[in-house]
């Protein structure tokens, strides 16, 4: 007897085995893995739901965000980088509690549960209430505590012992849903020795590495200055990069910087939202993708996006290439619907983001009964180009049902959203105390 048959729906695989697609096709879940994908089954389930009318399809796979981050969206916004995080968001992080990252985390998870988003990558600091909240919620995801050491050597010692309690103690936890990764945070916030050190030690403990990389022309003429290279050249001088690094953004790379990202087999997280509110600029994705680059997509954190919408990420991903080089056929839906899905899984290392025997049962609903949804000729098309978060109806992870028709099924959302307000409240008056 298996758990879970979703039946009756429009099946996006995501498998380039049969075409990504089986029109009315049934999933079949057991033991929080995908048993059977098929045409119709003769297994009996606990629960069988009816996805008539719906497409069904992998969760999508958010690969750069910092989601304790909700606690400050809309708090500073239409300014630059460096404006923003020195002026701005440090000075709020470091009053930053533990119950604080606990409900941000919260909120950011009853938010992605309730888009679709089934993983995540994170980078942040009080890392232990993340894992906590993601424990909690039923998501998967790629923990990281967020190092900068700004070339202080003390100040280095201290954030690598404390990404390295973090990876020893929960990577693997929550049955496997929560793995953990370095996040050393940016090749200009970060020494060249912690930098080395996290490497050695990435690869000692068996797990991935979260970084920025390249996200302003202002990180690439420090950069220039300090080492008389960019940051890839310089990455690839100490032998860090290979294929368990995940660098977000990539902006300002030059064609030899792609090439060696290509060579290293470097994962891409790219974040379109973000990096235009910003106006970090545009990522080559293009080129990257015609090298062969592992390119995944991710909203970057809420307080630069200013939400977690995979879905609004996907057509932004599109139409910022198509616009920066007058050409419509750049980038098209079924290239961005699988950085959205099978790229992410790839990046972060889960058997993830493809409807497959014996991958994760990480598994979403999106009913296209909705005006903006009628008709349909391509369910690819309407899932990159019409559909929004707030169309997912139902949203599986590992096999467990946390969102059904609608309804969350673990957290309250009301309550989640009191206990964010409240935090951030509390937080930003105990700034403004600091500051006078
Ligand atoms: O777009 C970004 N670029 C660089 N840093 C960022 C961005 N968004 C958030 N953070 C910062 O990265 C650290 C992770 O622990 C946090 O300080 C967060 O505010
Ligand atoms: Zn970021």
């Amino acid at each position: 007897m298996a758990d879970i048959i979703i039946e009756n729906g429009t099946v996006l695989t995501m498998d380039p085995a049969n075409e990504h697609t089986l029109k009315e096709g049934t999933v079949v879940i057991e033991d929080g893995l995908i048993k059977d994908i098929s045409l119709s089954t003769n297994e009996r389930a606990d629960t069988v739901i009816d996805a008539s009318g719906c497409v069904v399809m992998p969760g999508l796979i958010n690969t750069h965000t910092h989601a304790g981050m909700t606690l400050l969206r809309g708090y500073a916004d239409d300014m630059a980088l460096n404006q923003w995080l020195e002026d701005n968001i440090w000075p709020v992080e470091a009053q930053m509690s533990d119950d604080d990252i606990y409900a941000g985390t919260l909120l950011a998870c009853v938010e992605m549960i309730k888009s679709g988003t089934t993983s995540f990558a994170d980078m942040y600091i009080h890392v232990e209430m993340v894992a906590k909240a993601v424990e909690r919620s039923g998501m998967r995801a790629a923990l990281s505590y967020g190092m900068i050491d700004f070339g202080d050597s003390i100040r280095a010692d201290r954030e690598l012992e404390e990404g390295k309690r973090f990876v020893k103690k929960w990577n693997g936890s929550a049955d496997g849903r929560i793995t953990t990764m370095y996040g050393p945070h940016a090749p200009n916030t970060c020494s060249e020795e912690l930098l080395i050190r996290v490497r050695e030690q990435a690869e000692h403990d068996n797990v991935k590495v979260h970084i920025h990389v390249l996200e302003t022309e202002d990180e690439l003429n420090q950069m220039k200055e300090q080492y008389g290279m960019c940051s890839v050249n310089m990455l690839d001088r100490i032998g860090f990069l290979d294929n368990n690094i995940l660098a977000a953004h990539c902006i300002w790379l030059s064609g030899g910087d792609i090439e060696i990202l290509r060579e290293r087999k470097v994962n891409v997280s790219h974040n379109p939202v973000s990096n235009m509110k910003l106006g970090s600029g545009i990522a080559p994705v293009k080129e990257l993708i015609d090298k062969g680059i592992n390119v995944s997509l991710g909203t970057d954190g809420c307080a630069s996006n200013n939400n977690l919408d995979m879905f609004e990420e996907m057509k932004t991903a599109t139409l910022m290439q198509k616009v920066s080089k007058l050409d419509p056929s750049l980038v098209p839906a079924d290239t961005v619907l699988k950085m959205g899905t099978s790229n992410g899984g790839r990046a972060l290392g889960i058997k993830s983001g493809i409807l497959k025997k014996g991958y994760n049962a990480d598994v979403i609903i999106v009913d296209m009964n909705k005006p903006h949804l009628t008709p349909l000729y391509d369910p690819i098309s309407h899932i990159v180009y019409s559909a929004r978060g707030s169309d997912v109806r139902t949203t599986i992870v590992q096999g467990q049902i946390l969102m059904d028709n609608y309804e969350l099924k673990f957290l309250d959302e009301n309550t989640v959203m009191e206990d964010a307000r409240k935090a951030a409240a509390d937080l930003i008056e105990r700034v403004d105390i600091k500051r006078e």
